[in-house]
Formats: structure tokens, C-alpha cells, sequence
């Protein structure tokens, strides 16, 4: 069997270390990497003064990951500035936010290089090479001009977006040409496909067959929707263990008989919290009766901090957490318990058990894996109700989740009465269709699928 060369900007931390905020493409991974013999490469997430090309090489858990430090400037032009201040807005749909600076484009191409330099010595003749998300790009095209022969799969985690909102982006298509050079790629649903074929047809002048073959020019390649999933079976174990039974009963012992709601989110303004909190306001001003016996528990941990969009999300949720709260509290009773930390998997697993509704209602998202990992861990006699966004890659699976436009403060309260009122019966029919896609897709069939994709691809010439 080939190996695996798994190449992403994140590499899971060591269990224990990660403070339990990793996001889900680190969570994603990390279960798939512990079928493969094979490497884990990326960022430490650490910085040198000076960029060394060291590789730090460790085995946790059967996986052997292989990391390498950056220098201060690379963090911020390529993770902070081209990453997270241009890419991510722009394919999340918030064209408003992007910023586009030339020192982020070249710190973008600089660190691709990097990266490839290090990595290509570890790679041989027969492994797959599949690289992740949009951190790396025109990695591949790096590792081509580096002589690399080897079947290189790239997956998107993100949504791709239409090709009227990437043209907005400076030097578009540069960037999508040099897509070119993988042999397969991998977007979570068909709808980020089709955008995908509509800027290959329109600005490449190229054509994307039915079954997913990609031709422009004398380049030939593959593309197709591979959603990602969750590790249904360790999070199920996860979920019936005694860590997970505690944070279950001191969620239910805190709420007393009260409903509980949750929502888990990267603290990102993709994930529509403020939405979320609007809504739900909503709610509580158009069912007095529900005032005093609800909870909406938001544990959203800090991400991107060092992002100015990310720092003014933050100051607007405390600030609306806080004004909600004031409205509405009484001496015995929060609507809103706003906690900025971030929790590990048992801990998760035990209050989406303990919890009557989730509220997964994110603008824009690639997939989100925090639905799936809602439904995973629920009781199958008195599941809970998921209500999930019409945006979320993820509702092109779970379609027995409640699913609502998050923009909508009317659609977001009514849902929320439903979610709590709905009988038992449904709530069950419902969970049984969710948890079967659930089970079905799961993370050992992504990147099953997707290894088998690209085992199948001719090599490029
Ligand atoms: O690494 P960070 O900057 O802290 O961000 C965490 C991850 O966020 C994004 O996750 C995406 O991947 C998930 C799994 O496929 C998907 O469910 C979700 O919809 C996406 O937003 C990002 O794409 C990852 O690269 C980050 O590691
Ligand atoms: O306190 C937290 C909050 C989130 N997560 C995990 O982070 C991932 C979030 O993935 P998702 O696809 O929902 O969104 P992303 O953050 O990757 O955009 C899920 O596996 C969550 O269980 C976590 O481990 N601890």
C-alpha cells in the first residue's frame, strides 16, 4: 500500500496539548491519519527568528507528524494576512471584508515555496501526496516544479465561491491556474463544484465534464464533492465515557429543569453567532412563556486573534451577549451563558448530550462538523433537534435538521419553538434519518473515498 503525505497548514497538537479548540479539519484528519502509514506535515504553529527548515518529526497516537516552525512575517502575511484576511472572506461571501495587500500575496507564494522545499525530501516515488485547504494552494504547482511525479489531491475545507465574487480577487487567475497541477480535487458538497465549473467554463475558458473530468488547455485533472465527516465511531465511544457523562450531568444540574440550546463555534464571524443572538432575542420577545425556562449555553473559543474582523466580532458579541442579559435576566435566571473558552472532544460530546436543541446556524461554511457531532452523541430514545443553516455545507446531508436561513431573526425564533415544543415521535423519526447519513458518511468514507479517487487518477505526464 502507498503511503500518505498529508500536507495541511494545521497539524493536530499532541493530545492533551491542544487546549480542545482545534478546528475541524485538525479533528477531521487526524482520526483519518491513524489508518495510514504515512507523514502529517505543517506548521507548529510556532515562530523562529529566522527560517531554519527544521523538521520537527513525532509519532502520537500512530501518527507520525512532521512540523516546521515560521518566521514572524510569514505568520502574518501568509496565515494572518493572504489566509485569513483575503482568502477565507472572500470564499465565505464576505467580499466586504477582504483585504488585499501585495506583501499578503507574497508571503502567500513565499511560504508555498517553503513548505514545498521541506517537504519534498520526505516524499517518495510511490506515496499520495493530498494537500488541504486554502493556507496551500499553489503548493502543489510547487512541488511539480520540484520534480514531483507522485498522484498530489488537494481538498478545499472552505466553500469555493461564485466566479463573479473570486474575480474580485487581484491576480484570480493565477491562483486557480495553478490548482492546475494537482491530479484531484476535493470540495465538501456539489454546490462548491458547480461554482468551481463555472470559473473554469467562464475565465479559463475550460470545460468540466459530468463525471467530474476538468480539460483546459493540454491539462487534464479531476474534480468532485467528497463531504467530510466525523469520526462516528470514537466519538460515540467518546460520548459514553465517563468524562462525557459529567459534563452532561453538571450542564443538566446547572440548567435545573430548564431547556438548554448550545451553539459551538470557532469565534468567527462566518459562524452567524450575532445572527444567532438576534434570533434568539427574537424569540424570547415573542414567547414571554419561555422567558425563565430556556438557556442558550454559547461556547465559542477565540480564533484568529490577531485579525482585526476577528477582534470586532468578538467586542460585538460581548457587547450583544451583555445587552441581551440585561434585558432580560432575573436574579435566578441568564438567557445567555457566552463562555469564550474552548472545551475537549468528552466534554463537547457530554453537552450536546445534555442539550434539548443546537443551534448550528453559520452564514457561510464549508461543512461544519459540529451538527454531525451533535447528532452523534444524542440519545437515541430522547434525542435532541438540530437546527442548521441553509448555508452550511452539512444541510446537503442532514436534511431532517430543522433548516433556516440564518439572516432571518423570524425564521431563527420560530424555529427555536419548534426545536423546544417538537414531540418526542419526531424527534426521533427525524435523529434516525440524521444519525443514518451521519454514520454513512463518516470521516474512514471520506477519506476512503477520496484516497481511492486519487489512487485512480492516471499519473500526470
Ligand atoms: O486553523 P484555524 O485558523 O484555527 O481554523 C480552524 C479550521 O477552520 C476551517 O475549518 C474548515 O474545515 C472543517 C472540516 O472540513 C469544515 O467542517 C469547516 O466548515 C471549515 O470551516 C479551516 O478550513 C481549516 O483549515 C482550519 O484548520
Ligand atoms: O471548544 C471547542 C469548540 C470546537 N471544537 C471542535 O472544533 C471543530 C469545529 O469544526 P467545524 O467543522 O464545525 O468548524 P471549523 O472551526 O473547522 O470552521 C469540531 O470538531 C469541534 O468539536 C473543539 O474541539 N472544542
Amino acid at each position: 500500500m502507498s503511503r500518505l503525505i498529508v500536507i495541511s497548514n494545521r497539524v493536530s497538537a499532541p493530545k492533551g496539548q491542544s487546549g480542545g479548540s482545534q478546528g475541524g479539519l485538525a479533528v477531521a484528519l487526524a482520526a483519518a491519519l491513524r489508518e495510514y502509514r504515512g507523514i502529517w506535515f505543517g506548521w507548529s504553529g510556532g515562530m523562529t527568528d529566522h527560517f531554519t527548515g527544521h523538521i520537527d518529526l513525532q509519532r502520537h497516537e500512530g501518527v507520525t507528524t512532521a512540523t516546521i516552525d515560521l518566521e514572524g512575517q510569514d505568520v502574518d502575511e501568509y496565515y494572518n494576512g493572504y489566509a485569513n484576511k483575503t482568502l477565507w472572506p472572500l470564499f465565505h461571501y464576505r467580499i466586504d471584508l477582504a483585504e488585499y495587500d501585495r506583501s499578503f500575496g507574497s508571503g502567500y507564494e513565499r511560504v508555498n515555496e517553503r513548505f514545498a522545499e521541506t517537504v519534498a525530501p520526505l516524499i517518495e516515488p510511490d506515496d499520495l501526496v493530498w494537500v488541504h485547504d486554502y493556507h496551500l494552494i499553489p503548493l502543489g504547482q510547487q512541488l511539480r516544479q520540484r520534480g514531483l511525479k507522485n498522484r498530489i489531491g488537494f481538498f478545499l475545507h472552505t466553500p469555493w465561491p461564485p466566479a463573479r465574487l473570486l474575480t474580485a480577487l487581484p491576480f484570480h487567475q493565477r491562483l486557480v491556474r495553478s490548482m492546475l497541477a494537482y491530479d484531484l480535487i476535493g470540495f465538501q458538497t456539489e454546490e462548491w463544484l458547480l461554482s468551481f465549473r463555472h470559473y473554469i467554463e467562464e475565465e479559463l475558458g475550460g470545460t468540466v465534464d459530468p463525471d467530474g473530468t476538468v480539460r483546459v488547455g493540454d491539462r487534464t485533472l479531476r474534480a468532485a464533492a467528497f463531504p467530510i465527516g466525523v469520526d462516528y465511531k470514537d466519538f460515540a465511544d467518546t460520548a459514553a465515557s465517563q468524562e462525557a457523562a459529567e459534563a452532561c450531568a453538571t450542564l443538566q444540574d446547572s440548567a435545573e429543569l430548564k431547556k438548554v440550546i448550545i451553539g459551538v463555534d470557532r469565534l468567527d464571524y462566518s459562524k452567524g453567532i450575532e445572527e444567532r443572538f438576534n434570533g434568539y432575542r427574537r424569540f424570547l420577545e415573542e414567547n414571554d412563556n419561555w422567558r425563565g425556562n430556556v438557556t442558550l449555553l454559547q461556547i465559542a473559543p477565540p480564533s484568529r486573534g490577531e485579525v482585526h474582523a476577528y477582534e470586532a466580532i468578538r467586542e460585538r458579541l460581548d457587547e450583544l451577549s451583555g445587552r441581551i442579559n440585561g434585558e432580560f435576566a432575573h436574579v435566578d435566571w441568564v438567557p445567555i451563558r457566552y463562555v469564550n473558552q474552548g472545551y475537549g472532544r468528552a466534554a463537547l460530546a457530554g453537552f450536546y448530550r445534555a442539550a434539548d436543541v443546537a443551534l448550528v446556524t453559520p452564514l457561510r461554511d464549508g461543512m461544519n462538523l459540529v451538527a454531525k457531532e451533535y447528532v452523534a452523541s444524542q440519545n437515541p430514545d430522547d434525542p435532541g433537534v438540530l437546527i442548521l443553516s441553509r448555508f452550511a455545507g452539512a444541510a446537503h446531508q442532514l436534511r431532517e435538521a430543522i433548516i433556516i436561513n440564518p439572516y432571518s431573526k423570524d425564521e431563527l425564533s420560530d424555529a427555536i419553538r419548534s426545536a423546544l415544543e417538537m414531540p418526542r415521535e419526531e424527534r426521533i423519526r427525524r435523529w434516525n434519518a440524521l444519525i443514518e447519513s451521519v454514520k454513512r458518511d463518516d470521516v474512514v468514507a471520506w477519506r476512503r473515498d477520496f484516497v481511492a479517487a486519487l489512487e485512480g487518477v492516471k499519473v500526470a505526464a
